[in-house]
């Protein structure tokens, strides 16, 4: 099981998280107005630094991931190329066209594609094929505030909507919105379906004042990574 957590905009960020336990740290860069946007500069020096961390033996170093609502490929290209960023995570409503270009550009990247989901509807849902067939990798399941609000919304998913997605798509998929230690449980059948990789965290990775931390952070994996207790059959 995969923990991603998203939003570092620093070196003490990337370590903490690291020292944590996130197997995949989200490094946002295209996201205009966003709290925790990085300059192409900044994008390659946390990435760096990710790749460069010192974790334990058992562990590898965590994998940055570019988190972007770009909808020019080149750009998200050329980003990600400077940076040596090899996971590129699309938040936006970029369409199929824009996924198919990342793998005709660099065919070793690995491309999360985000469903944008409120309520029981999944904006994406009439694309799904062809978000396959352009490539996606990984789909990645998140929330939209009611608002309309994208990204770190902390409104978390009905687990029957987030298990009939998964029916209607056949790649891998990480499960967001609100994920916490306390809400594991909820979503026991969503964690036992094949495809599903890991989940991604942002606002309960946080304290109060907005930083991130190492013990919400470890609990969150060691309640996600637990594997439930099976009832002995006498
Ligand atoms: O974090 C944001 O505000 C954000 C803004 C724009 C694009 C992506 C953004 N976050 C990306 C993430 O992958 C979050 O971890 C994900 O939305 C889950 O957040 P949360 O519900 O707060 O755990």
């Amino acid at each position: 099981m995969l923990l991603k957590v998203c939003g570092a905009t620093s070196r003490r960020d990337v370590a903490v998280l690291g020292a944590a336990g996130a197997d995949l740290i989200g490094l946002w860069h295209g996201v205009p107005g966003g709290p925790a946007e990085l300059s192409a500069g900044r994008l390659a020096a946390l990435a760096q630094a990710c790749r460069t961390l010192e974790v334990t033996a058992a562990r590898p170093a965590p994998e940055p991931v570019l988190v972007t609502f770009l909808p020019d490929p080149a750009a998200v290209l050329d980003a990600a190329r400077a940076a040596g960023v090899r996971w590129l995570q699309l938040h936006g409503y970029q369409p199929p066209a824009v996924v198919a270009a990342l793998k005709r550009g660099w065919p070793e990247v690995t491309v999360v594609k985000v469903l944008h989901i409120s309520g029981d509807a999944c904006a994406e849902r009439p694309l799904l094929a062809s978000y396959e067939r352009a490539g996606t990798d990984v789909f990645l399941f998140d929330a939209v505030s009611e608002a309309g609000r994208v990204g770190s919304t902390g409104v978390t998913l009905d687990p029957g909507v987030v298990l009939d997605l998964a029916e209607a798509t056949t790649q891998p998929f990480l499960l967001a919105g609100g994920i916490s230690a306390a809400n594991r449980p909820r979503y026991e059948k969503v964690t036992a379906h094949p495809r599903f990789v890991g989940v991604d965290v942002d606002t309960a990775a946080r304290d109060a004042a907005g930083a991130f931390c190492a013990d919400r952070i470890g609990g969150i994996r060691r309640q996600w990574r637990a594997v439930p207790e099976v009832e002995e059959v006498a």
